[in-house]
């Protein structure tokens, strides 16, 4: 029988991937969310609810209306240097609002929950990769406000019969590779602010902290691609539907890149030579943040198919292009897509021996 799950912040950039893999898995979805950073045209599967996650009486509604078998919460407020501005806004969107939800998860009798957590609770962790045991200190109230959200389920969990899987995301970066969704919106992450550079809608990317206790003084941080966070969700929630019991898992691949790395990655990859300034830490970054990312692996059988930074950044700036050639157009556009297709004709080209074997092998015919 077909499992209807709801989808908080579904509209929005990681919702949309797991709205889509969830649609191409057979899934019923219905998607919550108001809408306030997503955008409905990045929903490819579903039924979009326009609402707020604060309107307590319109979620009762909503889970009255439907018999939901799992719920799985993206939506909240994500940019750690704005939770320093507006700490009561991240407390507000991101932890009440996880109990508004867990409140009717409780009324009607939900019991799966896959939650969108953050690196941001380790804080501050040093070089090291962090297990899922290292110690939770976050450093700012962005990473605060998850951590709390991270209690109230676990609590809940304890007093009823809700099992959640808590997946803390490392930096996710990258596009759909069918280039159909991406990042929608305006967004601060580092590998969407050198995508602008190089796409010449901004004169320059500011590395922000140029003397963190680093190999090259920038910040490190371990870049996940979106395509492989939203197949480690469907795992997720298979486990769950399998009764298996409630765990806390990091997302990432294990691997840290400096900030100058990933810029010059960048100007590699689209061949734009942009313009790069060096400016004072933003509030509240930490200088190294990678994942020791085994359990993941181990308990979902999870197996990134995208874990290699020039991919994150091909198809982000893939995505972005196509994005440009549907509004106003950068003249700078078309040479890097010319420059992004002959790479990748030129990396077909070098596969195709292998490629070509393998079919032979591969395509006897039946009655053969
Ligand atoms: N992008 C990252 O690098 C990253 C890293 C770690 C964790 N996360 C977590 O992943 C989740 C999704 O992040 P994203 O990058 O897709 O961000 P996003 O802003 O694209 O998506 C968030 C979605 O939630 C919706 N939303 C926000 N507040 C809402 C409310 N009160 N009621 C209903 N809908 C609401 C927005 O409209 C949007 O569609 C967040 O929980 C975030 O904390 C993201
Ligand atoms: O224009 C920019 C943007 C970023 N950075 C630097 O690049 C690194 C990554 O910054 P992002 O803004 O891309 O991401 P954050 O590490 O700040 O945070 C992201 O990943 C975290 C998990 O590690 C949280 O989950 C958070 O929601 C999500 O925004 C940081 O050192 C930051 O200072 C720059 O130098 N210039």
């Amino acid at each position: 029988m077909k499992q209807t799950v709801l989808v908080t912040g579904g509209a929005g950039y990681i919702g949309s991937h797991v709205v889509r893999q969830l649609g191409e898995a057979g899934y019923d979805i219905v998607i919550y969310d108001n809408c306030s950073t997503g955008v409905p045209a990045s929903i490819l599967y579903g039924d979009l609810v326009v609402g707020d996650l604060a309107d307590q009486d319109r979620l009762y509604k909503l889970f009255s209306r439907h018999k939901f078998s799992a719920v799985l919460h993206f939506a909240a407020s994500l940019i750690a240097p704005e939770s320093v501005e507006n700490p009561l806004d991240y407390y507000a969107n991101n932890t009440r609002n996880t109990l508004n939800l867990l409140r009717c998860c409780d009324v009607f009798n939900v019991e799966q929950l896959v939650f969108s957590s953050t690196a941001a609770v380790y804080g501050e962790p040093g070089e090291k990769p962090v297990t899922e045991q290292t110690p939770t200190l976050p450093i700012n109230p962005y990473g605060r406000s998850k951590l709390m959200s991270e209690w109230l389920i676990q609590d809940h969990a304890r007093a009823s019969k809700l099992r959640y899987v808590i997946l803390r995301y490392f930096n996710v970066a990258g596009a759909d590779p069918g280039r159909r969704i991406g990042q929608m919106t305006a967004a601060t992450h580092l590998v969407r602010a050198a995508c602008d550079a190089a796409l010449g809608r901004k004169p320059e990317i500011k590395i922000f902290g140029t003397d963190f206790a680093t190999s090259d003084g920038t910040g490190i941080r371990d870049y996940i691609h979106v395509e492989d966070l939203a197949s480690a969700h469907l795992g997720a929630l298979q486990y769950l539907e399998g009764n298996n019991q409630s765990q806390t898992l990091n997302c990432g691949y294990g691997k840290g890149y400096s900030v100058r790395q990933v810029i010059d990655l960048v100007q590699q990859v689209s061949g734009v030579k942009f313009k790069v300034l060096e400016a004072p830490r933003r509030p509240g970054d930490p200088a190294c943040v990678t994942a020791c990312a085994d359990r993941i692996r181990e308990v979902l059988d999870w197996q990134p198919q995208y874990d290699d930074l020039e991919t994150i950044i091909r198809t982000a700036l893939f995505w972005e292009i196509r994005r440009d050639l549907q509004g106003a157009k950068h003249p700078l556009v078309d040479t890097i897509a010319t420059r992004l297709k002959q790479a990748a004709a030129e990396r077909k080209l070098a596969r195709m021996p292998q490629a070509s074997a393998t079919s032979t092998q591969y395509r006897q015919p039946k009655s053969a």
